[in-house]
């Protein structure tokens, strides 16, 4: 099997990293402003890492106009494997331009064709006398996003459902959204370039934060192969309540299930752009939780499930 190598640097990550031993999550403020804000303000809540005003600040990254290929980036081979507390990691400080080695220019370019550009003007942020506080008081539990990550066969709505399963016999209510279902519906119109990747991961990553906004536990199960993309949905959420897990299993494991004869047509050249095959896959570098082979063994679903109820515990997300 041939490394994959993840050679650019991550950006810095806007929330800062957690550590193991981090405590409970603060409780997120409410969008509380009094007067309405300005609609470049409105898409993010009310974080300090909000207050740059940038394009990047503002999380409208320019979507990729080049091949992931050309970043360096190079398919074909698994993950490597990662220490689970490689978290100081995250210290890029190079541009996303410099990161996808495209010029400034060219990012301007890209970031006006973006879709995350904002078109309209003249629009005002409308708060609700109800807030996350009080749903999440409602709930006794607290909103937040757990993303999952990984090849395609490497167990994703395994997990993701196992968990949701879990989670709702504990009382606790969760949502999974998944890659092939979000497809048959809201990313219907989206295939597998890199650009229309991002733009799905993009929209998930908004609809996400709704999700936790409402107080849920919402389950995201995506490929979400380029860093950069998973990164920006990370700096939706700024107080830990991101929680990225990463399916840490190799292409041969996930190329041995292959439940769906997916890889085999890949490997037969009748799918182009398959992930771990001819297009990238990016391991996290600072994921919250890393879940992978002992052995050459996987864990049952209800280990991997077990991993993330006791991250979920420990971190307070499962208590008022
Ligand atoms: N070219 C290519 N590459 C990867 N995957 C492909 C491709 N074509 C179709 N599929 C099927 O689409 C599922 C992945 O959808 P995602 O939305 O999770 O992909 S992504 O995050 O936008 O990369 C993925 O589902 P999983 O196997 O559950 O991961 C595949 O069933
Ligand atoms: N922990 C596990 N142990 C053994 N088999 C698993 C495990 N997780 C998933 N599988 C099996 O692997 C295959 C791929 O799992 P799936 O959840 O569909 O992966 P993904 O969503 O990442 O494509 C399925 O046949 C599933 O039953």
């Amino acid at each position: 099997m041939e490394a994959a190598a993840a050679a650019a640097a991550p950006r810095p990550r806007a929330t800062g990293c957690l550590t193991a031993s981090t405590a409970a999550p603060q409780r997120a403020s409410r969008w509380c402003p009094r007067q309405p804000r300005a609609a470049t303000s409105s898409s993010s809540s009310s974080s300090s890492s909000s207050s740059g005003g940038s394009p990047a600040d503002l999380g409208l990254l320019p979507r990729r106009r080049v091949s992931p290929s050309s970043a360096g980036r190079i398919a074909g081979g698994a993950p490597p494997v990662r220490a689970r507390d490689s978290r100081a990691e995250c210290a890029g400080g190079r541009s996303s331009a410099e990161h996808i080695g495209v010029s400034l220019e060219g990012e301007n370019r890209a970031l006006e064709m973006s879709s995350t550009v904002p078109k309209s003007s003249n629009i005002f942020w409308h708060d609700c006398p109800v807030g996350k506080t009080d749903r999440q008081n409602l709930l006794k539990q607290k909103g937040c996003v757990v993303w999952i990550t990984g090849l395609s066969g490497s167990g994703k709505s395994t997990l993701a459902c196992t968990l949701g399963r879990e989670l709702h016999t504990r009382g606790k209510l969760a949502y999974v959204l998944d890659g092939d279902n979000l497809r048959h519906g809201l990313n219907k119109d989206l295939g597998f370039a890199a650009e229309d990747r991002a733009e799905n991961i993009r929209r998930v990553g908004e609809v996400a934060k709704l999700f936790a906004d409402a107080g849920l536990v919402c389950i995201a199960s995506f490929i979400s192969p380029y860093r950069r993309d998973r990164e920006s949905c990370r700096a939706l959420l700024s107080d830990g309540s991101f929680i990225e897990v990463f399916l840490n299993m190799s292409l041969e494991l996930c190329e041995a299930r292959d439940p769906k004869g997916l890889y085999k047509l890949a490997r037969a050249g009748k799918i182009k752009g398959f992930t771990g095959i001819d297009d990238p896959y990016e391991a996290p570098l600072n994921c919250e939780i890393e879940i992978k082979e002992v052995d050459g063994v996987c864990p049952s679903p209800s280990d991997m499930a077990a991993q993330v109820i006791t991250y979920l515990e420990d971190k307070g997300f499962l208590h008022e």
